[in-house]
This record gives structure tokens, sequence and C-alpha cells, in this order.
């Protein structure tokens, strides 16, 4: 169980002397074990730098974040980690030098056979023959990154999952193959949890429960059935927590009939 207490984060305002800019304001929420939780909410509404400071990458201004009972406000992103703890990021990494391979065996903490490779990677739609031996560099699509994160984190297993917009810059071919995989997972999932900050109908429409995020505060939050009618996707009427346009999903040029 993931508990944040009275979360604050602030920044210092640019020019200003010792003026600050809360970013997350006394926000507290509970996430229970082997729950489907997305995170949701309009641009600048604070989701990324929530999921930042439960990964441990920022640190809050105030509040705790409590993890299966222990304090971890202070701990680092490794002890994080090693408590089970993983992050999908918005923008992920490349590791030049770094192949795929490799990467997703560092991922699940021990070497992999091929097979289990190509089953991660299918259940991002990527193609095992053509991304197994490829190195994790600039070579890669915005979008090929963004899955091969996605698969590494299928083979991670984390008890507590956080992805961040896993939707952003995948075509939609991979789309519809992740969010098969994501209600796998759902269907499957025994006490792990997810956490996915989306702005994406089909996603939130897997969650058990959801949470609007603005301006730093949960503006709504509670079980699917209650939250999804109050977004307004189907009559666009923005009633409760409005959200911006979804994220534009982009068409690139993989092959895909692997
Ligand atoms: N370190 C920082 N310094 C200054 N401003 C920051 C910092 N981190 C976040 N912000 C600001 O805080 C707000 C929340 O940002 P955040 O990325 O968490 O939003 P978000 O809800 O994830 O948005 P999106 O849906 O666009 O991804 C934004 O206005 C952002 O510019």
């Amino acid at each position: 169980m993931l508990e944040l207490k009275n979360l604050v984060f602030e920044v210092p305002v640019e020019g200003g002397v010792s003026e600050t800019k809360r970013i997350i304001d006394d926000l507290s929420l509970t996430i229970e074990d082997g729950r489907f939780t997305v995170i949701t909410g309009p641009n600048g509404g604070g989701k990324s730098t929530l999921a930042k400071l439960i990964m441990g990458i920022e640190q809050p201004t105030s509040g705790s974040i409590v993890f299966n009972g222990q304090d971890i406000t202070h701990a680092s992103i490794t002890e994080r980690a090693k408590l089970g703890i993983g992050y999908g990021f918005q923008q992920p990494a490349r590791f030049k030098g770094m192949k795929v391979k490799k990467l997703l065996e560092l991922a699940a903490g021990k070497r992999l056979p091929a097979l289990e490779c190509n089953e991660y990677l299918a259940k991002v739609g990527l193609c095992s023959a053509a991304y197994l031996t490829r190195e994790v560099d600039k070579s890669l699509s915005g979008g090929e990154v963004k899955r091969i994160e996605i698969a590494t984190m299928l083979a991670r297993d984390p008890k507590m999952a956080i992805y961040d917009e896993p939707e952003a810059g995948i075509d939609l071919w991979s789309f519809d193959r992740l969010t098969e995989t994501f209600r796998d997972i759902h269907e499957t999932r025994d006490d792990r949890s997810i956490v996915i900050i989306s702005h994406q109908e089909r996603i939130i429409q897997l969650a058990d429960d959801i949470v609007c995020l603005r301006d730093g505060r949960i503006q709504d939050m509670g079980p699917r059935e209650e939250i999804l009618p109050k977004l307004g996707f189907t009559d666009r009427g923005f009633h409760g927590c409005q959200l911006t346009q979804p994220t534009e999903l982009h068409l690139t040029e993989i092959s895909t009939n692997c």
C-alpha cells in the first residue's frame, strides 16, 4: 500500500527572492495493493511531478510517503526501486551501447531466454527479431524507445508500476496492443498495483480507481463507475474534472506484421 500524506512540493519562482510556486498542494492519497489506478486531469495539474515524488526523483517540501508501512520520504531512487516501485518515464532515456536484450535482462535482474524477451516485446507491439539486438540509442524512434521502456517494466514486474502517459508517441496499432497488455495485467494481477498517468479514455476505462488532479490538488477521486461519467468523454460536456484534449497519437512507420 502506498500512502501519500499532506504532500507539498514547491519550487522557487524565477526572479522572486523568497517566493515559491506550489506544484503539489497538501495532497493525501492512498493506493491499496492490487489496484489499477489512473491519474488524469488537465496539463500542468501536477501528475508527472507526483509520480516523480513517489519515485524519489523530486523531494517533497513537506509531507510524507509511506510504502508498505515504511517511510520512504527521504529514500533514494535505488532504495525505492529495490522496495518494488517502478517508474516508466513520459520521455524515456536512451542508453548508447546497450542492446535491447541486455536492458530487458537488467530490468528483470537475471538472464532471460529469447522466448521470454519475445513475449515482453510482443506485448508492446514490437517484433523481437527486429529489435532484440538493436541498441537503445538515437537510432530508435521516440515511440520505439517508449515501448521498449514499457517492455522493461513488464520484465521487472515491480510491486507498484507507475507509467507516465504510456500512450504518448505510440502509433495506433501499438496503442491497441498496449491497451490489451494493460487489460491482461489488470485481469491477472495479484497484489501488484498499477498507476497510470493518462488522458486516454481507453486506458482510463481499465481503472479500478480514477484520480483527477488539478492545480496540484485532488479534484475528484473514486471508483471508475463513479468518476468516469463525470469526465464527459461521450458528450464532451466536461462536467466535473475537466480534461484537455487527449494526447495525440502519432503514427510511426514501424513494421507491425511481425
Ligand atoms: N522543477 C520545476 N520548476 C518549475 N516548475 C515546475 C517544476 N516541476 C514542475 N513544474 C510545473 O508544475 C506544473 C505541473 O507539471 P507536471 O509536469 O507535473 O504536470 P502534468 O499534470 O504531468 O502535465 P501534462 O499533462 O502536461 O504532462 C507545470 O506547470 C510545470 O511547469
